[in-house]
């Protein structure tokens, strides 16, 4: 994979990584076999023109907004929270999860005070639960979600559901789902229009691949 003008590209470290690494390398972009396990933050493949920075996956559409970043790897559910301004350009298929609302088995609301919510989405949740028509107290966490209804913390969570795994060994169930979630290619919308042949370049390679999965 060859383009003319060089990319900046932002790569979400961990979960998303190892799927998109295997797109690229499937798509022709020569990855140092070092890449996968490295510390280094930027890795320049001059031989695809392309330099990656790897980054926190909820920074991803910041650095692409701000023009850091040419183009970037990204999970849809962080598009949704983030709402920055970047074009989605393709839905890579990988990384495939749910965003649902889950909670303890039988419970139901006490009609005085508004359900407490926790999510580490607390704008989708926001807009969810707007759009439902209730009223909800949302409370933003950081991870182990699944904890909030178990000590009380909050009546209902709203995360993500991969395996379910998570939910069941926690005695929790899964009651609305409210997005299917996969990993999306972005692009700040300057080099988009100015880096149009490169941009177009490496979608068409990620297209092809998808295509063929
Ligand atoms: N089971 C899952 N749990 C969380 N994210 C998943 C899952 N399956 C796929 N994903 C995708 O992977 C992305 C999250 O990756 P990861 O868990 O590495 O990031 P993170 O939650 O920001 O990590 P951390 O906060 O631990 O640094 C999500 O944005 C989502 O699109
Ligand atoms: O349905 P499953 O396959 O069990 O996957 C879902 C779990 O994975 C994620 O947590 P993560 O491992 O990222 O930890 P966190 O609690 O720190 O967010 C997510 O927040 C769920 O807790």
């Amino acid at each position: 994979m060859n383009a003319k003008e060089k990319l900046i590209v932002a790569m979400p470290k961990g979960r998303i990584f190892e799927e998109a690494a295997d797109l690229l390398r499937r798509a022709g972009v020569p990855l140092p076999p070092e890449f996968d396990d490295s510390r280094k933050l930027i890795v320049p493949v001059p031989k695809a023109n392309l330099d990656f920075i790897l980054a926190k996956p909820t920074d991803v559409p910041t650095y692409v907004e701000y023009g850091v970043a040419d183009i970037g790897v990204v999970g849809k559910d962080v598009l949704l929270e983030e709402n920055r301004d970047v074009y989605e350009l393709l839905d890579l298929q990988i990384s495939r999860c749910r965003i649902s609302v889950a909670g303890l088995p039988g419970w139901r609301p006490s009609g005085s005070s508004a359900p407490r919510v926790a999510t580490k989405y607390p704008h989708v949740a926001s807009k969810y639960f707007r759009e439902q028509g209730q009223q909800v107290e949302v409370i933003k966490l950081n991870g182990s979600i699944e904890l909030a209804p178990l000590i009380g913390l909050a009546d209902r969570i709203v995360d993500i559901v991969s395996t379910g795994r998570t939910l069941k060994e926690n005695g929790l169930v899964e009651l609305e789902e409210i997005m299917p979630i996969t990993t999306r290619l972005i692009a700040n919308r300057v080099s988009y229009r100015m880096k149009s042949e490169a941009v177009d370049y490496i979608y068409e390679k990620f297209a092809s691949i998808v295509e063929e999965r």
